[in-house]
C-alpha cells in the first residue's frame, strides 16, 4: 500500500503557463442539488472553481438559481430537467454527477441521461445519491473515464460489503469489479486505482461534517480538468482536500466546507511554487 504526500500533489500542481485561457483549465459540469439539497450542489461547484477549474457550469433544480449566483456568480447556472442538460454534457470535459441529487424518480430519470449522454473521452465522477441509485437500480456502468467516491454507507450499496467486511482486501477486490478508481472515503481513505491501493494519512475528524464530500467531488474535478494524468489527479485531489481541512483545523474546531473551500487558492498557489 502506498501513501497520499504532499510530494505526490506538487508533482502535478505547477505554476501555469502563461498562453492559456478558460479553456485550458477544464469545463466542469456539476449535476446536483434537488429542492432539498441545494447546497451539496453549490458546495461542489465553489471546490471546483476554487480549486481553478477554467469554467464551471451547475445542472440543478430551478429553486436554487438564486442562491448559487448569489454565493458562486463565477458558475453558470441550467435546469437539471431541461433538454439544456445533454447539450451541457456535450460541452464538458468533466463531468460531476450525484452531490444533492436526492433518489426519488426525478433524480433517477436525471441519472440516467447522464449515463446516456456522457462519451467514453470524458471524465464522470459518480457521488453521494448518484451511486446510491446505481445500486438500487443496478444500473449499467456508463462508458467514461470513471471514478467513484463513495463514503462507507455508499461503498456497502455499492459493493455488497457490510460495513465490518470493508477490509483494505474486501474492498480492493471489490473495486476490481467497477470500472475505473475508487475513492473508498472515510476516515482512512483509500484510493483504489487499478492494482494500486493508496492510503490517506492526510485529514481528520474536524471533516466529520455535511459538505466535505460534496467540496471533494469539486476538487477532484478541478484537478481531472487541469492536471493530467487522470490517477496523479485524483490522488492529488484527496490529498489535497484533506491536507486544507489540517490546515483550517489548526484554528477551528470543525473544519468547514466552506473554509476548506476558501483556503484552496493559496495553497494551491504555495504548493505550485514549492
Ligand atoms: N447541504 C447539503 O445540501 C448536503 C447534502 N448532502 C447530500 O445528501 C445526499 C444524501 O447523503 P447522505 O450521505 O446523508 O445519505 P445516505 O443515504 O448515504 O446516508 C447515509 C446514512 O448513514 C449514516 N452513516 C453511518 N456511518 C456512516 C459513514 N461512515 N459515512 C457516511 N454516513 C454514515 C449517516 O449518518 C446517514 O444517515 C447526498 O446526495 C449528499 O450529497 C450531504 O452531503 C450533506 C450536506
Ligand atoms: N473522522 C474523519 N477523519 C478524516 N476524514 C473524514 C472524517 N470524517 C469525514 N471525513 C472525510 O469527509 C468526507 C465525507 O464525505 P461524505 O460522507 O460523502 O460527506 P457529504 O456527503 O456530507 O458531503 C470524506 O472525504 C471523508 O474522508
Ligand atoms: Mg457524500
Amino acid at each position: 500500500m502506498k501513501q497520499l504526500t504532499e510530494q505526490l500533489a506538487q508533482a502535478i500542481v505547477r505554476p501555469r503557463q502563461r498562453n492559456t485561457y478558460k479553456g485550458s483549465f477544464g469545463k466542469i459540469l456539476i449535476v446536483g442539488g434537488n429542492a432539498q439539497f441545494g447546497g451539496a450542489a453549490i458546495m461542489s461547484a465553489s471546490a471546483a472553481v476554487y480549486a481553478g477549474a477554467g469554467l464551471v457550469s451547475v445542472a440543478t433544480d430551478p429553486v436554487n438559481r438564486s442562491a448559487l449566483h448569489a454565493r458562486l456568480p463565477e458558475a453558470m447556472i441550467l435546469n437539471a430537467a431541461s433538454s439544456a442538460l445533454e447539450t451541457a454534457i456535450r460541452q464538458a470535459t468533466v463531468i460531476v454527477v450525484g452531490p444533492g441529487l436526492g433518489t426519488d424518480n426525478a433524480a433517477l430519470a436525471i441519472l440516467k441521461r447522464v449515463f446516456a449522454a456522457v462519451e467514453q473521452t470524458q471524465v464522470l465522477i459518480i457521488d453521494g445519491s448518484a451511486i446510491t441509485l446505481v445500486a438500487a437500480h443496478h444500473l449499467d456502468y456508463p462508458n467514461a473515464q470513471l471514478i467513484w467516491t463513495p463514503h462507507q454507507v455508499e461503498w456497502q450499496r455499492l459493493s455488497g460489503l457490510a460495513l465490518p467486511d470493508q477490509t483494505v482486501t474486501a474492498s480492493q477486490q471489490a473495486a476490481r469489479r467497477i470500472p475505473g478508481i475508487v475513492v473508498a472515503k472515510s476516515s482512512q481513505t483509500h484510493v483504489f486505482v487499478g492494482d494500486d491501493v493508496y492510503e490517506n494519512m492526510a485529514g481528520g475528524p474536524a471533516m466529520a461534517t455535511g459538505g466535505s464530500g460534496d467540496t471533494l467531488t469539486g476538487i477532484i474535478a478541478a484537478f481531472a480538468g487541469q492536471f493530467q494524468p487522470l490517477k496523479q489527479a485524483v490522488l492529488a485531489a484527496v490529498f489535497v482536500h484533506s491536507h486544507v481541512a489540517d490546515i483550517v483545523a489548526m484554528n477551528s474546531y470543525v473544519a468547514l466546507p466552506t473554509m476548506v473551500i476558501r483556503e484552496l487558492p493559496a495553497y494551491l498557489k504555495q504548493l505550485s511554487e514549492s
